[in-house]
């Protein structure tokens, strides 16, 4: 493999990356990538690995003795400062983070999102380690312009909706609007993470994912997780095309999302990972400003890319609206629009995302169809009474 180059032209040296939370989505992508691409090692921990067991069988893979998986509860074992001791690099990716949870389980949420993610940071900042850090666009809340008058013209003034890592405010509901127990937890970590970096010299950078969607997403309810659970959006409405039953709008599907490809997103990651220089003390919005829809129109679209991969028709009344109260019960509040602000990871790393939604959804789609058609199929066979 040649030696690979920073942004400023210096060699990078191999490094062993301490990953938390490497079964996940993000983190399987990431695995996969510093596998197939960089010299780097990766000590992969998590509770589940089926989303790496790719990468992690046979043992003759050309990677084979660069990533090692190691099974722990980060609540609770003894092994994890240890293995940050081992690493240049520590990836924190562990966290709840399906928003069926934040209003239903708010207590699971903040101690995943806030007390769970302490030790991580304490270790890190003791043995003086590199941390980066998983936050969310979730941080942001709700923006300025959604409290303005419904036919304000300031409504239109980007001032009022972009996210600016640096200078936009945190707007969450009251306490009883559960909703935001993830988003406070996050925020309280990021704090801490950034209090760190100032009264101890912690080298941390925070990212705060956009929507990042792809294959592997969460799962399909009944098929590879819990018939009765609630993934993100992206796994909801595979679930319904797959089933051929309407895909629900949650309020009417009028909030608004940016959505970008997971292997975009993977890209300004590794240029995090490979450029500390650069990328340490930073705070980066990692989204696609593009990609902006409605959910009614993500439906829409998915309904159509889905008709195209699959070849089935799509259905005569392809949505049905369902109030937040009855999908997701009490508590539930949402974001109504998020739009990242670009000029700092532009600025520092010189990343843009490139895929369209429509062919981000195509290659997903194609992934969901041909991973779980006939295993849903199946699913939906109905005994014979005899
Ligand atoms: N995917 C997105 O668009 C998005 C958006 C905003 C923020 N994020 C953040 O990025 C991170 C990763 O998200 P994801 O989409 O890959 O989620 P994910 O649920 O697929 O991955 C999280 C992984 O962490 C593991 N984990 C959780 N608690 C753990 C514990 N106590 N010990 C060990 N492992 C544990 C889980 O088993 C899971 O494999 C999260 O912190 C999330 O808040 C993601
Ligand atoms: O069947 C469904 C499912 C969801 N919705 C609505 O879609 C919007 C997006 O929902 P989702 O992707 O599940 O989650 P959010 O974008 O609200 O939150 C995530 O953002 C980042 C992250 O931090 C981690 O991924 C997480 O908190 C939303 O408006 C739902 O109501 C629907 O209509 N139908």
């Amino acid at each position: 493999m040649a030696t690979r180059m920073d942004l400023d032209g210096k060699p990078i040296k191999p490094m062993t990356i301490c990953m938390i939370g490497a079964g996940g989505f993000i983190g399987s992508h990431l695995c996969e990538k510093l596998m197939a691409e960089t010299p780097h090692k990766v000590l992969a921990l998590d509770v589940y690995n089926d989303k790496i067991r790719h990468l992690l069988e046979p043992d003759s893979l050309p990677w084979a003795g660069r990533i090692q998986f190691h099974r722990l509860n980060i609540k609770h074992d003894s092994r994890l400062e240890g293995l940050i001791k081992m690493a240049d690099l520590t990836i924190n990716l562990a966290a709840i983070c399906t928003p069926a949870d934040y209003n239903t389980r708010p207590l699971d949420t903040i101690y995943s999102n806030f007390i769970d993610a302490l030790p991580v940071v304490k270790y890190c900042s003791e043995n003086n380690k590199r941390l980066i850090h998983f936050s969310t666009c979730e941080v942001y809340g709700k923006t300025v312009g959604s409290f303005l008058p419904k036919d304000s013209p300031l409504r239109q003034d980007p001032a009022y909706y972009v996210l600016k890592e640096d200078t936009s405010p945190c707007i969450f509901g009251s306490i009883e609007k559960q909703r935001w127990s993830y988003a406070c937890a996050k925020q309280l970590i990021e704090r801490l993470i950034y209090a760190e970096g100032a009264e101890n010299g912690l080298e941390f950078t925070i990212v705060r994912p956009f929507n990042w969607i792809g294959p592997r997403m969460d799962f399909i309810p009944g098929i590879d997780g819990p018939s009765e659970g609630v993934p993100r959006v992206l796994a909801c409405f595979s679930n319904n095309l797959l089933r051929h039953e309407p895909l629900k709008l949650v309020d009417g599907g009028q909030s608004q999302r940016t959505f970008v490809y997971i292997k975009d997103a993977i890209e300004a990651v590794l240029l995090m990972m490979e450029n500390p220089d650069r990328a340490n003390g930073q705070i980066f919005n990692v989204g696609n400003p593009n990609n902006e829809v409605t959910v009614r129109q993500l439906a829409e679209m998915m309904t159509e890319v889905y008709t195209k991969v699959s070849g089935e028709p799509a259905l005569q009344v392809p949505t049905i609206d369902v109030s937040s109260k009855e999908f997701y019960g009490e508590g539930y509040d949402d974001s109504d629009k998020r739009i990242p602000d670009m000029t700092i990871i532009n600025r520092q790393l010189g990343w843009n995302p490139k895929t369209s939604l429509w062919d981000l959804l195509e290659s997903t789609l194609t992934y969901q169809h041909r991973t779980y058609a006939e295993a849903v199929k199946k699913s939906m066979v109905k005994p014979v009474a005899s």
